[in-house]
């Protein structure tokens, strides 16, 4: 059976990062991807802003829509304080175990916890299962059509509180135009848009950040 793309990059990451070390995962990630395969990781442009808007955050407890290859939930984990945790929900099975281990190299395995499944499933039990409070930082970068229903989601779960921070990816492209239009419009959120790139590519994109209000 051939290797997976995601399982190439692990190959990568595991032979060329140095243990430990979550800035050499990272630049790993990012060679690979520009040079060899193109694959849907935030990337270092954006990464830049995530990295900006989790300082703002500075949160306690942050949540990741779709960890992937764990390259967003690393760059989120790295600037964590030291009690901080970061939940990251992944539907995909093959990407849990490539995540994981991606996310051991870098040495942030106490401070991710990967949840399998889908974010409607998952969401409802952060409180209960998970011994969430609130969230202070929440990071949406799963599939678009999911941005809208996902934040309503959180919402009526009671886990955003008066400053959550909301930081959307890829606002142009793909598009995630129900989003903006649910998020710009409701008074209870306070918008920023970042012009950017996507990852790897000439092309255009942008990142959504959303504070909620109370
Ligand atoms: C896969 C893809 N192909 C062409 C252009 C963009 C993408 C793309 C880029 C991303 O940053 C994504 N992030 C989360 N979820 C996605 O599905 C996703 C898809
Ligand atoms: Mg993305």
């Amino acid at each position: 059976m051939d290797q997976s793309k995601e399982q190439r990059i692990l190959n990568s990451v595991s032979y060329n990062a140095v243990k430990g070390d979550p800035e050499s995962v990272l630049d790993c990630i990012d060679k690979y991807c520009s040079q060899k395969e193109w694959a849907m990781n935030v990337g270092d442009e954006k990464g830049l802003i995530l990295d900006n808007v989790v300082k703002e955050a500075d949160p306690t407890t942050a949540l990741e829509l779709g960890t992937y290859c764990g390259y967003s939930a690393i760059r989120i984990a790295r600037l964590l304080k030291p009690k901080a945790h970061l939940f990251s929900i992944e539907f995909n099975p093959e990407f849990v175990p490539i995540a994981k281990e991606i996310i051991e190299i870098a040495g942030l395995s106490d401070k991710v916890t990967i949840l399998e499944g889908h974010a409607q499933d998952i969401i409802p039990q952060l409180k209960s299962k998970y011994d969430v409070d609130t969230l202070d930082f929440v990071f949406l970068d799963h599939w678009k059509e999911r941005y809208a229903p996902d934040t309503i989601l959180l919402e009526e779960c009671g886990l955003l509180r008066k400053g959550s921070i909301l930081l959307a990816d890829n606002i142009i492209y793909p598009g995630a135009p129900e989003f903006l239009e649910y998020i710009r419009n409701h008074k209870r959120f306070e918008c920023t848009n970042y012009p950017s790139h996507l990852e790897y590519m000439k092309v255009e994109d942008a990142m959504e950040k959303a504070v909620y209000l109370g």
